[in-house]
C-alpha cells in the first residue's frame, strides 16, 4: 500500500496557484510535508482528504482513485484538520461514541471497545468524563486523534498538528503519531521542521506550490555535509556578510547573530565548518542551493 499522487495542480479562483505539478510517492509510515506558510500544505491536505477537488493530476491510495472515488477513500481516511473544533459540553468519552456511531462502527459492545481502547490510547482515559471546554490544546489534539483513527483508517492526515502545544504535550503527541505510522500512510503537514526530523522516515519540502526536495531526513542531512559553515557577526557586519555569502540562515544565540551559509568551501575568514542538520538542509533548499530551485531557475 502506498500513496502515489501525479501532477497534482491548483488554481483558486482569484488566481492563486496553490498547488503546481505534484508528484510525490507516499509509503506507509510517517511522512512529513514541510513549508512555509502559504506553501500549498492544507491544500494539498484537504484535496486528499476529499474536501476539495484538484483541477488536474491523480492521487492513488492503493488501488483505490483518492480524486474520483471518495467514498472509498472516506471509508479509510482519519483526517485531523488545522482547525479542530470540539463540542464544549460533550464529554470525550460520549463525544467519541458519536463520531463512532457516524463513522458506522456498529454493535454497542463493539464500539464501545473501540472508545474505550482508543481513549486508552491517547492517554485520555482518565479524563474522559471531564467536559472537552476544561481540556488543554494538547488534550483537545489528541482527542482529534482518537477521532481520526476510528476504523483503523490506512490513511492518516495530519495538518500542522503541534502548533500551540507546550513541549510536554507536544512530545506526547509525537510519540503517540510515531506508533500510528507502523501500519498507515501517515502524512504531517507541518512548518516545524523538528517535527520532521524527530518523526518522519521520508519527507518533502513545498514551498509556493512546488515540491522542492523529496528526501529521507537522515540521507538529506547527510548529503549536505562540509557545505554549511557558521559566522557570529556583528550587527552591523550582516548586510555586508548576505550580500557575499550564500546566507542560508540568520538565527540569534545570546544577543549574537549567527548565520549559516551553504557552500563547496570555506567561504572565507572567520567561518567554521558546521555538522548540519535538518534546519540547514530546509533553509538550503528554500535558498535554491539544492533540490528543484535550481532546476527552476
Ligand atoms: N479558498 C482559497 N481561496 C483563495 N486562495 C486560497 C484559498 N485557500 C488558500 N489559498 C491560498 O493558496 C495558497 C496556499 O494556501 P494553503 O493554506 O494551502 O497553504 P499552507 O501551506 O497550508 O499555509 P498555512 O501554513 O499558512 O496554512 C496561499 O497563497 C493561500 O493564500
Amino acid at each position: 500500500m502506498q500513496l502515489t499522487l501525479r501532477d497534482i495542480c491548483k488554481t483558486y479562483p482569484n488566481g492563486v496557484q496553490a498547488l503546481t505539478n505534484v508528484s510525490l510517492t507516499i509509503p506507509v509510515g510517517m511522512y512529513g510535508l514541510l513549508g512555509p506558510n502559504g506553501a500549498g500544505k492544507s491544500t494539498l491536505m484537504r484535496t486528499l482528504a476529499t474536501l476539495q477537488e484538484a483541477d488536474s493530476g491523480t492521487a492513488m491510495l492503493g488501488d483505490i482513485d483518492v480524486l474520483q472515488c471518495k467514498d472509498d477513500v472516506r471509508r479509510t481516511l482519519g483526517y485531523l484538520p488545522q482547525e479542530f473544533g470540539v463540542y464544549p459540553h460533550a464529554s470525550a468519552l460520549s463525544l467519541l461514541d458519536y463520531f463512532a456511531v457516524l463513522k458506522g462502527i456498529g454493535g454497542r459492545g463493539a464500539r464501545r471497545d473501540v472508545v474505550e481502547s482508543l481513549l486508552h490510547q491517547v492517554n485520555l482515559w482518565d479524563v474522559r468524563h471531564q467536559k472537552l471546554r476544561g481540556y488543554s490544546g494538547g488534550m483537545r489534539q489528541r482527542f482529534g486523534v482518537a477521532v481520526a483513527l476510528l476504523g483503523n483508517p490506512k490513511l492518516l492526515i495530519v495538518d500542522e498538528p503541534t502548533a500551540g502545544l507546550d513541549p510536554a504535550e507536544r512530545v506526547r503527541f509525537l510519540n503517540l503519531l510515531s506508533a500510528l505510522g507502523e501500519t498507515s500512510v501517515v502524512i504531517l503537514s507541518t512548518h516545524i521542521v523538528e517535527d520532521v526530523s524527530e518523526l518522519c522516515t521520508r519527507m518533502a519540502i513545498i514551498d509556493r506550490g512546488r515540491i522542492l526536495l523529496e528526501a529521507e531526513p537522515l540521507q538529506a542531512v547527510t548529503d549536505i555535509r562540509g557545505r554549511i559553515w557558521r559566522r557570529v557577526v556583528a550587527r552591523d557586519e550582516l548586510p555586508a556578510v548576505q550580500r557575499d555569502h550564500g546566507v542560508i540562515s540568520t538565527t540569534l544565540l545570546g544577543g549574537r547573530t549567527v548565520v549559516h551559509v551553504y557552500d563547496q568551501a570555506l567561504p572565507g575568514a572567520g567561518f567554521e565548518a558546521v555538522e548540519p542538520d535538518l534546519t540547514d538542509v530546509y533553509f538550503s533548499t528554500m535558498a535554491g542551493h539544492i533540490g528543484q530551485h535550481r532546476a527552476l531557475a
